[in-house]
């Protein structure tokens, strides 16, 4: 069995962006009360008492979109301070983070993962639903400066999706020649937006290695990550190109992650709730750490059966009906 040792934590529900493929505008979505998130200490208090003790050494910050966040940074600091953190990383759609990247990256955030579907800003913008006001260069600016702080690895992350932005694949692509920058090409999943996903939603990483690999050569490459990319160069390029194919391939064999939702709940696969643990309840109850780490220690001896019998079970007709942003994608 993999090891265990990867926490994704949601900090919130709630984002300044509406993606068609996660939270599209029309779909109505029930938020989180304030009281229901887990509070910093929460967190904290978690990974100090039950998750370190359990081995795990690897956290990513996800949402929602986590610069939303108050007391983001003190968070971060506290987590990065941990003697155990090995990694501490953030997923997030940089919008934000022109003003806040100097000073995640002082408080020990290592790495960050932030998501950018076009280059073209009225693409961007129709995919990010934005409300009449263009978001495209205030995100740009936050990914250069994340860049200029210091954050390396830096990744961007690209959901592919038929007739929207297939036809940028190879200028995205590029962006790896001249800058030391990770592109990462994701299948789309059915979750969030069923419309949009239709017949075929995905396209097979194949058929994206292929076009690139005939207008610009494609070889292996090496990166730093816990994730399920596929890496690859063009070659001579400074960055790489990753490519998450949870669609057409089955990494779950090596998944060494578990989820923790805004509101306390562990979850043992992204695509499931079977076995979902109330670790904010059981908290705010008081029940022993002991305890607490007792029920996740099982949760995790039982994850290798839940990913590979109970992938599906989460659907309704193969459709998830609760959207990444909820789950912390
Ligand atoms: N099926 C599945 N897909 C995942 C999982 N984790 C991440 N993904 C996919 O990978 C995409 C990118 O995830 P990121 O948040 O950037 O993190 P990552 O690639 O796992 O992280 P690193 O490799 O550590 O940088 C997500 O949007 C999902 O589409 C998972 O546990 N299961
Ligand atoms: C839910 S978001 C949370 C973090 C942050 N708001 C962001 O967008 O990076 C995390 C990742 O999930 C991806 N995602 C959301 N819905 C998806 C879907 N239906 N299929 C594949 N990836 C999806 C996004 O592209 C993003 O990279
Ligand atoms: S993918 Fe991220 S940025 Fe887009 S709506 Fe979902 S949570 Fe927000
Ligand atoms: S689908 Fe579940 S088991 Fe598979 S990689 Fe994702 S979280 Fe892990």
């Amino acid at each position: 069995m993999n090891q265990i040792d990867y926490l994704r934590i949601s900090l919130i529900d709630k984002c300044n962006f509406r993606c068609q493929y996660c939270m599209p505008e029309e779909a109505e979505l029930d938020y989180l009360l304030s009281q229901e998130l887990l509070t910093n200490q929460e967190i904290t208090t978690l990974l100090k008492n039950i998750f370190i003790p359990l081995g795990f050494t690897k956290f990513r910050l996800t949402g929602g979109e986590p610069l939303l966040r108050p007391g983001l940074v003190d968070l971060v600091k506290e987590i990065a301070d941990l003697p155990q953190t090995q990694d501490l990383s953030m997923t997030t759609n940089g919008f934000l983070l022109a003003k806040q990247a100097k000073a995640l990256y002082d408080a020990g955030l290592n790495r960050l993962n932030i998501s950018l579907d076009s280059l073209n800003p009225e693409t961007f913008d129709r995919i990010i639903g934005n409300r009449g006001r263009s978001r495209w260069q205030q995100t740009w600016q936050g990914i250069q400066t994340a860049y200029q702080v210091g954050f390396n690895p830096l990744k961007l992350n690209v959901v592919v999706i038929p007739g929207v932005n297939e036809t940028e694949i190879l200028d995205l692509a590029a962006l790896t020649i001249e800058r030391n920058w990770h592109v990462r090409f994701i299948e789309f999943m059915p979750i969030g937006n069923p419309e949009l996903f239709g017949d075929r939603a995905w396209i097979d990483s194949a058929e994206l290695r292929t076009q690139i690999g005939n207008r610009y050569g494609l070889e292996s490459g090496a990166v730093t990550g816990n994730g399920p990319a596929d890496v690859f160069q063009i070659p001579g390029a400074k960055g790489t190109l990753g490519f998450i194919s949870q669609m057409s391939e089955c990494f779950c064999d090596r998944c060494n992650r578990v989820r923790l939702s805004a509101d306390g709940w562990l979850r043992p696969c992204l695509l499931n709730e079977t076995g979902q643990i109330d670790l904010k309840t059981a908290l705010r109850n008081r029940i022993s750490d002991r305890e607490i780490r007792q029920q996740v220690q099982q949760l995790l001896h039982l994850k290798s059966e839940i990913n590979f019998k109970q992938r599906d079970s989460g659907t309704n007709k193969g459709i998830y009906t609760r959207t990444m942003s909820q789950i912390g994608g």
